[in-house]
């Protein structure tokens, strides 16, 4: 270890097979060891995943000299053995790399953008998700409502909307019940250390007792593929070739894919990618987005005057109950400063994707080899203090400059950087927005009398999962 560590960026001691995983469970989910670290070894040091050395870097100025300037070198995702067996082979958009990557990045780009994002499309369909909640909640108006289910059933609608063409109606409900379970299974499954250790450190995980990780995970791969599979024969089945438009992404995707084989290519567009890539959307589109919006209302419930501030905000700038749209945007900055600030505190990957050099490069004074591990350390950016005066407070204000304008802060970067920054990133930010605006502008918020406050509270917990919590609701315009 000695031998390996020598060449390497200075940071703490590793434990043999274990590295530093040890640290990040005290207190979960990490963000105080990554803080500390960068204090002591400054923006860039070495932190052992397992066996794996990383080359972390954790100031937004180093990141910009590195994976934003220097895109290229840092665009590697660092191969894990335990997504290889997951999915069947290297597949996706999450864990690939090169060619085969690029352009699956590049197609899903493209369906996003020709099924309406930048276009009205998208927002209407975000919009009828708005009044499907609206219906909802006017039904249990004044009764303890569990917001989190409503939310993330809508952010569901969207992101299957897009992928397969149709919402989770009273006919599909089943589907949703299914969908949910399995996602409240992973969700679960990870917040257990033996997990985490098993997935990262699996010369020490394999010997602890009970089913190892891939037992545990079978049945959800299983069912969760299942699920893909069966929506992608269906459409199969129903597919106009001809026809030059697409409905949705799976369509696109069969005709790229008969277009690819009619030149004999029949590995880039491959049914396992594709269940592979419906996972991927769906997952990285419904878990991220569902537990944002969760902390933002737990947030606001938890600092009751900043509801009333962006609620005063909607009160003068909308002053009716009247659909929000993006169009309303640059006239409710503190609206969007609230949005910042969740995303800001919530800080949902303590710790960022794994990414790779592609060529021997230099950071800071260190020769760094191709192939070593690097992350772009963004949770430890977003609690900069020097950036974020107390850092772990909710504090929308921040985001707001003497003349009541917003802010724009470089250090807030939840959808991270570079060339494999968020692909969601435009789909996510028009549902921040006109699922919370419309949200808090239509209903008056308050606690649920039996359970109280939402939890805010992490460091129970080794990720960031959606907060589970009732509210009480009631319409703020007759
Ligand atoms: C609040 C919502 C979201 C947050 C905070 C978020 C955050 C992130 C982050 C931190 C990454 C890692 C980037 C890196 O490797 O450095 C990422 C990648 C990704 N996200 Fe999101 N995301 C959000 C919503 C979405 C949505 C709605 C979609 C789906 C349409 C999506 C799809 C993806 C995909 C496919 C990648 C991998 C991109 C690549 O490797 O090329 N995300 N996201």
């Amino acid at each position: 270890l000695h031998w390996k560590r020598r060449n390497l960026p200075p940071g703490p001691m590793p434990i043999p097979f274990i590295g530093n995983l040890l640290s990040m469970a005290q207190p979960q989910p990490g963000y105080e060891c990554f803080r500390r670290w960068t204090k002591q070894y400054g923006d860039v040091y070495t932190f052992w995943l397992g066996s794996t050395p990383y080359v972390i870097i954790s100031s937004y100025s180093r990141i910009k000299e590195t994976f934003i300037k220097d895109g290229d070198t840092y665009v590697n995702k660092k191969a894990q053995p335990f997504q290889h067996e997951f999915r069947g082979g290297e597949y996706g958009v999450i864990e690939t790399n090169g060619q085969f990557w690029s352009t699956h990045r590049r197609f899903a780009l493209h369906q996003l953008r020709d099924f309406g994002l930048g276009k009205d499309v998208m927002q209407q369909r975000i919009l009828i998700e708005v009044q499907e909640i609206f219906e909802t909640v006017d039904k249990a108006l004044d009764t303890e409502v569990d917001v989190p289910n409503v939310l993330r059933r809508a952010v569901a609608n969207v992101i299957n909307q897009l992928i397969f063409g149709y919402r989770f109606d009273c006919e599909k409900e089943h589907e949703f019940l299914k969908m949910q379970e399995l996602l409240e299974f992973q969700e679960n499954a990870f917040k257990e250390f033996r997990v985490i250790l098993e997935v990262f450190a699996p010369s020490v995980g394999k010997f602890l007792p009970g089913p190892n990780v891939n037992e545990i995970l079978l049945k959800f791969k299983t069912d969760f593929f299942e699920f893909f599979e069966q929506r992608i024969e269906e459409h199969r089945s129903k597919i106009d070739f001809d026809a030059e438009d697409s409905q949705d992404y799976a369509e696109s995707y069969l005709k790229e894919q008969k277009k690819r084989e009619a030149d004999g290519d029949f590995d880039t567009f491959s049914n396992k990618q594709f269940s592979n890539m419906c996972l991927d959307l769906w997952f990285a589109g419904l878990a991220t987005t569902t537990t944002t919006l969760t902390w933002a209302i737990g947030y606001l419930l938890n600092y009751p005057n900043y509801l009333v501030k962006v609620q005063e905000e909607m009160d003068r700038v909308i002053g009716s109950d009247r659909l929000i749209t993006s169009g309303d945007k640059v006239d409710l900055p503190y609206t969007t400063a609230v949005i910042n600030e969740s995303q800001r505190c919530a800080n949902i990957v303590p710790i960022n994707l794994f990414h790779e050099t592609t060529r021997d490069t230099v950071i800071d004074k260190y020769s760094i080899p191709a192939c070593t591990g690097v992350i772009a350390q963004i949770s430890t950016i977003m609690l900069d203090e020097s950036v974020f005066p107390e850092p772990y407070k909710f504090n929308p204000d921040r985001f707001i400059d003497e003349n009541g304008k917003l802010k724009k802060v470089d250090e807030l970067c939840p959808f991270s950087v570079g060339k494999r920054q968020c692909l969601g990133e435009g789909l996510a930010r028009m549902e921040l927005f006109l699922f919370l605006s419309n949200f808090l502008n239509r209903y008056e918020v308050k606690p649920s009398p039996t359970q109280g406050l939402p939890c805010i509270d992490k460091s129970k917990e080794f990720g960031v999962t959606p907060r589970k919590f009732d509210a009480v609701l009631k319409k703020r315009y007759s």
